[in-house]
């Protein structure tokens, strides 16, 4: 049989205390996260009918007319605009989104119909919430940081956010979804309906991410590639819409207090000898400046602000 593209790890080793398992897992979580940061989970602890009926609902909601769905408007002192919005007319991705804070957040905004979205959605954030925890964990053991090291720089979870999106089908003349890019955060995590759509480049090509029912893609994003100095990868990736219909996704941001620093971990530089290939930075600096790519495009698309504009290089 044909290896998987992306592999796939299953998790529950990790719930069950075999050794080996969680040995074995670490070793292609390592090799993944050192390549270009992207594998798949399966056993994560997320209910698999849960995320397909995230999905089944979503789909409903975004298949409503404007202005129903115009009723869960963002309000405007939101740091993100939670609720839901269309890109701008200008942008190059083409997809409309809900966007949601952990649940019970004051910014939040619902809409009101499918009657069970709220719930659904409340609960596939509790879940994944536990599933990123779970994955930060594994990944702290694989970048040999002393135990909780990351659970404890980043402990506070009220800057995680939600979206779910709707890809409208592609046309003959283009078919961008989502531009190329990496996640400012720490560690994303994706699931998409039978469409597919989603790719990450490694070694300088596309590889597209073959939907399976229940699977949950995990992408390292920059907060972890600055910390571990590149030792692990802030995954490169990409949607690309299908023709003749939508594609709906999930993608929960395990993210990072907006006051942390950030920067190369002495286990990566001083500790080994090795220089820090970035400069340290607030981490909302740089979340406000990936927002500003947002409102303010930059003519050339080169121009957007990524990570490496924080790279030393001399
Ligand atoms: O829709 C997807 O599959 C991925 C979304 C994504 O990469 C993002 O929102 O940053
Ligand atoms: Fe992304």
């Amino acid at each position: 049989m044909a290896e998987p593209l992306i592999p796939t790890v299953d998790l529950s080793p990790f719930t069950k205390n075999d050794e080996d398992g969680k040995k074995k897992a670490m070793e292609v979580i390592t090799k993944a996260c050192s390549e270009y940061g992207f594998f798949q989970i399966v056993n994560h602890g997320v209910p698999i009918n849960l995320l397909q009926r995230a999905l089944e609902l979503s789909k409903v909601f975004f298949e409503y007319p404007s202005d129903e769905k115009l009723k869960s408007s963002p309000a405007s002192n939101a740091p993100l605009p939670a609720g839901y919005n269309t890109q701008p007319q200008q942008s190059p991705d083409k997809n409309e989104y809900l966007l949601m804070f952990p649940p019970g957040s004051t910014f939040n905004v619902f809409p009101q119909n499918p009657p069970d979205f709220k719930r659904v959605l409340e609960d596939v954030f509790s879940k994944l919430r536990e599933t990123g925890l779970l994955v930060e964990t594994i990944v702290n053991q694989c970048l040999g940081l002393p135990p909780n090291f990351l659970k404890e720089y980043n402990h506070d979870r009220s800057w995680d956010f939600m979206v779910a999106l709707r890809y409208f089908p592609a046309t003959e003349s283009e078919n961008n979804g989502l531009t190329e890019h990496e996640d400012s955060n720490c560690i994303s995590l994706v699931f998409q309906d039978e469409a597919g759509g989603l790719e990450v480049r490694k070694d300088g090509e596309w590889i597209p991410v073959i939907p399976a029912k229940g699977t949950l893609v995990v992408n390292i994003s920059d907060v972890i590639q600055v910390l571990s100095n590149n030792k692990f990868k802030s995954a490169t990736h990409r949607v690309v819409r299908p023709k003749g219909r939508s594609r709906y996704s999930f993608a929960f941001f395990y993210n990072l207090q907006g006051d942390k620093w950030v920067e190369p971990l002495p286990h990566f530089t001083k500790d080994i000898g090795e220089s820090p290939k970035y400069r340290g930075f607030q981490y909302s600096e740089y979340l406000q400046l990936r927002l500003r790519n947002k409102t303010h495009p930059p003519t050339t698309p080169e121009d957007e602000i990524r990570i490496t504009h924080y790279n030393i290089t001399s």
